[in-house]
Formats: C-alpha cells, structure tokens, sequence
C-alpha cells in the first residue's frame, strides 16, 4: 500500500451536469434488499442512537443500526420494529452469551432484516464463528460483519458468510486505538476504503473519520455502499447523549464505545468522551445531507448516486480548505 490518502486530501471532479435541479438527483441505495433515503447510517453506538431515533429512521425510509449495549432490550426492540412493518436492525458482540441469544431468537421466529457483529478487531476467529452462526440460525438475516481495515480481513469475512463488511478501525473521532496501539486506518482511512473495496464481492461500509458532508460522496467514490457516522450526528436535540452547558453553550457529550464511560470501568480502555455543540434537530442534518449529496451527484454529471462511483479526482494533499477552517 502506497499510494495512501484521507478524505481531506482529495477533490472529485465535476462532470457536465445533466439535471436542471439538484432536487432531480436520487440519493437512494439499496442495502440487502431494501432501499434507503441516503447512503448513510448513523452509528451503532449509546451516544448517537436509542430505540425512538432507530423509529423516527426506519418510519422515514433510513437505514439505522440500533447498539448492543442494553443486550436485555433487543428482543422487544425487533418485535416492536417488526410489529409496525419495519425493519429490525439490531448489533450482537461475540462474547459467549450472544451465541445464546441468537439461538433464543431463532426458537422464537425471530429474524431481524439486519445483524451487525459489532466488534473493534473484526478480523478473527471469534467474528467468523459468529458470522457461522447466525448464518446457521437466522439465515435470512442480512449479516454486517467489521471492523476491518484490509483486503485479506474483507476477503475472509465474506467467505465466512458475511453479507456486507465494515471498513474503518480507529479513524473515529472519539477513536484513540491509533495512539494506544499505533495501529489502524486513521489518517489514511480513505484509502483504506479504496483498497479493501477492490477486494470486496459485497457491500462495503465506511466506518468512521466523516468530518463533512462532501466526505461521503467521496466515500462512496471510493467504493462504500454505506457509510457510517457518528460525530456528526453527536449533539442533536434527539442524541442520546448528556446535555450540559459550559460557559453559557449548550453542548452534548459524545463518547467511544470502548470508552471508560460505555465500559465502566478503566480496562482496555481505546475510545475517549468528548462534548459537541447542539446542533439542533437530527431531521434538518439528515435534509441538509441529502441536499449536499444531491449536489455532488448532479457536481459528478448523473442523476443518481452511481454518477459518482466513477468520476475522476485529484489528490491535493491537505490543502483544499486552504487553512479556512471547514464552517
Ligand atoms: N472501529 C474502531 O476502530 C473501534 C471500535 N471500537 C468499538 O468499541 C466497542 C468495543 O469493542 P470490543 O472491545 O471489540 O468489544 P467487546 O468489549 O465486546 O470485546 C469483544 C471480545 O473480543 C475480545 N477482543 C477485543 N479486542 C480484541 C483484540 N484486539 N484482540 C483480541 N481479542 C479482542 C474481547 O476480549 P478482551 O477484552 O478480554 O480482549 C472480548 O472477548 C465496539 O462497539 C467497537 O465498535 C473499539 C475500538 C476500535
Ligand atoms: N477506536 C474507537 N473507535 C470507536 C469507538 N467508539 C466508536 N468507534 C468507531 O468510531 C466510529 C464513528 O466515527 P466518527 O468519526 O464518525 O465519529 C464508529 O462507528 C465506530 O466504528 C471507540 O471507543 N474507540
């Protein structure tokens, strides 16, 4: 691997715009069967979503991934999912007792759409037995497996069964895996993405070091189906997350999953807590989003999302926001 880069340092290329209104552009993916408003999933973690965020996301027509962090409440969480009609999209660990609840699901006819094995270091063995075994009792579940940061780990997930791999270890920004084990994909995480998707027969999903909007069409250039985001979905009124107010702002916190504040106590600690600005309502950032990526559609010469899985780009090297600084 050496030609390596981040977000920051690449632009797309426009291509002659074919649409009179950005508002022509459609931003919908598909994803295991189903169709999605936009390419983008707001992260399986305590700070970002709860069960009414993962409502309000699966009754307008996004993808949602509910956290694994109150274990006890998943089982009513897929009912109450599947009794509206919706999509049940749930996170498993691979610790030994998850083994049992996935069977408690299949005795009890229970399949979500969706199972995300939630994990720091996705390529192992303990991931490709859980991906052996909800595939041997909830078959029909659409499997996302990660995280993972190489071609070989993407390659052996979907040989394990894996319908779908996360890419992205440490590029978070609550992330301090890359300071506490010197390993990962933070700062190259991009093309990390690019590398391990042209190894990928299935969906990728990006995962992690999202700063703005314009970072997802280029994720999605570089070969992500989906991409995942957690900071900047951190401080909305919705968010999960504590609302304080420092010096007369209204901030919310955000914290990692491998945080001290998720784990309770200082042990293999490799995520940190950090407070956002309120943004406001978690409705307008998903508007605003899909306006943006309407735009970068119509910047890529189509009018669908695919337009900019080929455009051509440059790498410019850290110096696109010129040292502007991005808002
Ligand atoms: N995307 C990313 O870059 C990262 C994400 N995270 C997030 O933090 C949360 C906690 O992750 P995780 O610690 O995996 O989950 P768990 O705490 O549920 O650990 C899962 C199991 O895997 C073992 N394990 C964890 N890391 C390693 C490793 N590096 N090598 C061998 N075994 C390991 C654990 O044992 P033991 O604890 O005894 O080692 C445990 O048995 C997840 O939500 C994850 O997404 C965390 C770090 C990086
Ligand atoms: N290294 C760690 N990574 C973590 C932790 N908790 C979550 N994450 C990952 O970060 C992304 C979100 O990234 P962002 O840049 O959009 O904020 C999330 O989806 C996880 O993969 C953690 O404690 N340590």
């Amino acid at each position: 691997m050496d030609n390596v880069f981040d977000y920051e340092d690449i632009q797309l290329i426009p291509n002659k715009c074919i649409v009179d209104s950005r508002s022509q552009c459609d931003t919908s993916v598909m994803l295991g069967g189903h169709k999605f408003k936009l390419p983008v999933v707001p992260a399986n973690m305590q700070t970002i979503i709860d069960e009414k965020i993962a409502l309000m996301l699966a009754e307008e027509g996004y993808f949602y991934i509910m956290h694994r962090f109150n274990p006890e409440t998943r089982i009513n969480f897929i009912k109450d999912m599947q009794s509206r009609g919706l999509i049940a999209s749930i996170s498993v660990g691979v610790k030994e007792e998850e083994y049992a609840f996935v069977e408690q699901l299949a005795a009890e006819n229970l399949v979500p759409e969706f199972v995300t094995i939630d994990i720091a270091h996705g390529h192992s063995n303990a991931v490709i037995r859980m991906i052996q075994h909800l595939k041997k009792h909830l078959p029909a579940s659409f499997v996302i497996a990660g995280n993972v940061g190489t071609p070989e780990a993407v390659r052996e997930l979907e040989n394990a069964g894996a319908d779908a791999t996360k890419v992205g270890i440490g590029p978070g920004k609550v992330c301090i895996t890359k300071i506490k084990t010197g390993f990962g994909t933070g700062g190259w995480q991009l093309a990390a993405l690019r590398w391990c998707a042209k190894a990928a027969s299935k969906p990728i999903i990006a995962d992690g070091g999202i700063r703005t909007h314009g970072d997802i069409a280029k994720s999605v250039r570089f070969g992500a189906t989906m991409v995942m985001i957690g900071s900047l979905f951190a401080g909305h009124e919705e968010s999960p997350g504590e609302t304080i107010e420092v010096d007369g702002k209204v901030v919310k916190e955000y914290f990692g999953s491998a945080s001290e504040f998720q784990k309770g106590e200082k042990k293999n600690v490799e995520g940190k807590k950090m407070y956002v600005d309120h943004k406001g309502p978690l409705k307008d950032t998903l508007i605003e989003m899909e306006q943006d990526l309407q735009s970068s559609i119509s910047y890529a010469g189509g009018s669908k999302l695919d337009a900019i899985r080929t455009v051509d780009y440059v790498v410019v090297k850290n110096s696109i926001f010129n040292g502007d600084k991005v808002y």
